[in-house]
């Protein structure tokens, strides 16, 4: 197992380029599936989740090319289904959550497709019944295979309809999106979900010929077709990473420039941390952040405690509560940390506690925090990460703390972040991976 080793207190200067979008990535790969033709995607992150994912695609029979660094074809003309009712398949499908990405273009391509349960973070329940409600919607039957512990989903034609999903679900939404462009007559989905991960997605299925209206929105229409072509689509900048970058340069920056960051997409995500009194200037399409001695946390209007909470975009996305949470504990104030959606994803506090941060887990959604203002630094320590974001927080406190941190278990960290250390080093930081 790899750890990295992290000699705190060196500061950041430089520029920095984010990588492609893990979360769009695993969508708009698993969507090459819906036609014989190629489809050309450019800015593929090389991160471990997604790489998984390309080997299961290739393990189905998709051909995949690659041209360059993060720029790919898949050609899934010849596939071999069998392959889905392997007991391999249903292991490598646990091992990461974009594998259940797969089910909505195996269903509207094939009409059959396999559920096995997905891995991912482990951060709280996360269940799946909305895909499951919006493949019933379109007419699909699902059996339980206790054997594999697998669901079965059939559908001999998957029919348009209008369905109000019980959550704006990502994956659901993107599955659901996938399995109806080819169905018969229309499909109308209403409290779909609308991050730039899905806006692209639609993107890239009309450039194959599908039909969908509504992008952006959480109203979306499809027009189903008869059959995708061949496409090319470009991945944008992963927010995530922006929004860790901006937190890694309020910390410990003297003066980052985050490089092509596709502002218009990243919502509201740069003023969470204005809240937090980070200072952001935009320069064209590179954020930079300053060098601050201190930043003050913004209070409301009514003057009461500052909250920063998740919710569905184009609300704050929960993916970034961890990191905010981590800069907060160098601000200068009091903030209330809210993470509705994920009930097991604040825990990580604790090793923050050990740290010498000062902050009260209310409960597994809350954490008030109590700025240092830096007038004291967060002590090393030995941690382990417990998911990827997590993960990213304790870097950027192992980062800005006095002494040397030991963080294991970074394959989590590895998820989600390409060539984290050696990026990170090329601008300041001093992190080595360690084989332990
Ligand atoms: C591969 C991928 O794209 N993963 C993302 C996707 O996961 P994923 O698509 O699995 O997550 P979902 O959007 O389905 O839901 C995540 C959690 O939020 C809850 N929920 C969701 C929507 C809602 O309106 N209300 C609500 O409470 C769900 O019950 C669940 O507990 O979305 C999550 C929520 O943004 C992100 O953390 C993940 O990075
Ligand atoms: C929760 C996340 O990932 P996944 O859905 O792949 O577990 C994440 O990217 O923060």
């Amino acid at each position: 197992m790899e750890s990295f080793i992290i000699e705190g207190g060196h500061r950041l200067k430089g520029t920095i380029t984010p990588q492609g979008a893990k979360n769009e990535a695993l969508e708009v790969i698993c969507a090459t599936l819906l036609t014989t033709e190629p489809v050309r995607i450019k800015n593929i992150p090389d991160i471990l989740d997604v790489n998984n994912l390309i080997i299961l695609l290739q393990d189905i029979g998709v051909k995949v090319t690659r041209h360059h660094r993060g720029d790919y074809t898949f050609q899934a003309d010849e596939l071999n289904l069998s392959y889905l009712d392997s007991l391999q398949f249903v292991q490598k499908c646990s091992s990461l959550r974009g594998s259940v990405l797969l089910i909505g273009p195996l269903l509207g391509r094939f009409g059959k497709a396999i559920v096995a349960k997905p891995g991912g973070d482990k951060i709280g329940r996360r269940r799946l019944d909305t895909h499951f409600l919006g493949f019933k919607y379109l007419g699909a039957k699902f059996v339980r295979d206790p054997e594999r512990d697998v669901f079965r989903i059939e559908a001999e034609q998957l029919k348009g309809c209008y369905m109000l999903l019980d959550e704006a679900s990502i994956t659901g939404t993107a599955n659901i999106i996938m399995a109806a462009v080819t169905a018969k007559g229309t499909t109308t989905i209403y409290n779909a979900a609308c991050e730039p991960y899905i806006q692209q997605l639609c993107h890239l299925l009309n450039a194959m010929g599908a039909n969908i209206s509504g992008i952006a929105s959480n109203l979306i229409t499809i027009v189903g077709v008869e059959r995708l072509h061949g496409a090319s689509h470009m991945v944008l900048p992963d927010m995530i990473e922006v929004g860790s970058f901006i937190g890694m340069a309020a910390m410990v920056g003297d003066g980052v420039r985050i490089k092509n960051v596709s502002l218009q997409n990243l919502g509201i995500i740069p003023d969470a941390f204005r809240r937090l009194g980070v200072k952001i200037q935009v320069e064209g399409d590179d954020l930079i952040v300053p060098y601050q001695p201190h930043y003050v946390v913004d209070s409301f209007i009514d003057g009461t405690i500052m909250t920063l909470s998740d919710a569905p975009w184009p609300g704050l996305t929960p993916d970034l509560i961890s990191v905010l949470l981590v800069v907060a504990t160098q601000a200068r104030g009091s903030v209330l940390i809210h993470q509705k959606m994920f009930e097991s994803r604040l825990f990580f506090v604790d090793k923050l506690i050990d740290m010498g941060a000062q902050i009260i887990l209310c409960d597994p959604h809350r954490a008030v925090v109590v700025g240092h203002d830096h007038k004291m630094k967060l002590r090393a320590g030995r941690m382990t990460s417990p998911d990827i974001r997590a993960g990213i927080a304790l870097l950027i406190a192992a980062m800005s703390s006095q002494g040397t941190s030991h963080i294991a278990n970074i394959a989590q960290i590895d998820r989600g972040y390409e060539d984290i250390e050696n990026r990170l080093n090329a601008i300041g930081a001093c992190i080595k991976r360690v084989n332990d």
